[in-house]
């Protein structure tokens, strides 16, 4: 375990109105793992990261990096942590890329040498090594976001807190940003704590999802056991004759029908197969051909929209 959260709460105070961000919750982040934060918009990521990263102190609670307050850690904890809050906007853009990464490694306290060779080494890794001595202003969206992460691993931090990593990125890009960051988890070891809406990008990337509602932890562990919990049995059935939804009725509850040409899509919600079995049985004694049988699990997106439809307190079947 790396980072403890023991319950922490965050309060904002403003015109003596007090608004609730963060209500008292606990949870731990291994070391290692790619851990990811997600909520509908107001749930209480922002406070959190940035409580995490020690931009705002709690209210109530503690945050132990390795079993040490930190708060009380102060500038030591800034070097064990390196963060991308904003993506591009922490570059200088009349700046080369190199220089931009010169500037930030001196402010980090590195040497000219560590600089260089980090620099080296991390250009390489990124694909950005030809583009070192091109001002950042002419980059891409997807280069400025790289170079941004380049600068937040100079000092070869611990934990790397990335907020919406691939946010305008094309489909490449996205699969290269998820691939390294993949790597380093895997390879050199840092802990990534990351934060998105897109969440096709975090079903890839992400060993644990935490979802906040509002200011509450509505469900912590990995995203197999998420889908697994929540995800419907879902079966797509294609057969070649329009049938009848009050036929359909007589074997499913929850249906959606389809019709294209002389076929019928019938997408079945059932707890039991053994439904589907006698649906099937039924198309084969009326000589009605079958194109397709499947289960179709839902993506992570699917998951959180029945999380976050409003009204909506759990996760329910469709
Ligand atoms: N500086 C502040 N002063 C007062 N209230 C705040 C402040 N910052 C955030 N809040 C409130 O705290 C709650 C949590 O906000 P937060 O920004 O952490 O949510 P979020 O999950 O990051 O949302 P989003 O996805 O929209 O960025 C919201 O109700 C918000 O209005």
């Amino acid at each position: 375990m790396i980072l403890k959260v023991n319950d922490l709460t965050k309060v904002y105070r403003n015109n003596r109105k007090e608004e609730l961000a963060l209500d008292s919750i606990n949870f731990h982040v291994n070391e290692g793992e790619i851990f990811s934060i997600l909520g509908e918009n107001g749930a209480g990521k922002t406070t959190l990261i940035k409580l995490m990263t020690n931009l705002l102190t709690p209210s109530k609670g503690e945050i132990l990096y390795q079993g040490k307050n930190i708060t009380m850690m102060g500038k030591d904890y800034y070097k064990k942590i390196g963060v991308v809050l904003e993506g591009n906007r922490n570059l200088y853009w009349y700046l080369s890329a190199y220089e931009n990464i010169y500037y930030f490694g001196r402010l980090l306290g590195l040497n000219k040498n560590t600089i260089e060779n980090r620099a080296n080494e991390l250009l390489g890794f990124f694909g950005l090594y030809n583009e070192k001595d091109k001002k950042v202003g002419n980059f891409s969206r997807g280069m400025q976001q790289k170079l941004a992460i380049i600068i937040s691993l100079l000092h070869e931090p611990k934990i790397l807190f990335l907020d919406e990593p691939t946010l305008g990125l094309d489909v490449l890009s996205k699969r290269d940003m998820i691939k390294k960051i993949r790597y380093l988890s895997r390879n050199d070891n840092v802990t990534v704590i990351i934060t998105s809406h897109q969440l096709d990008v975090i079903e890839k990337v992400a060993d644990r999802v935490l979802i906040l509602k509002k200011g509450k932890i509505e469900f912590l562990d990995t995203v197999f056991s998420l889908k697994k919990i929540y995800s419907n049995n879902k079966y797509i059935i294609k057969v070649e004759k329009i049938l009848d939804e009050s036929y359909i009725k007589n074997y499913f509850n929850k249906f959606n029908i389809t019709y294209s040409g002389n076929t019928t899509q019938i997408e079945a919600y059932v707890d039991d197969y053994n439904f589907i079995n006698k649906f099937l049985e039924c198309m084969i004694k009326n000589d009605i051909c079958i194109n397709n049988v499947s289960k179709d699990s839902n993506s992570l997106e699917d998951i959180m929209y029945t999380f976050l439809k409003p009204g909506s307190d759990k996760v329910e079947s469709i």
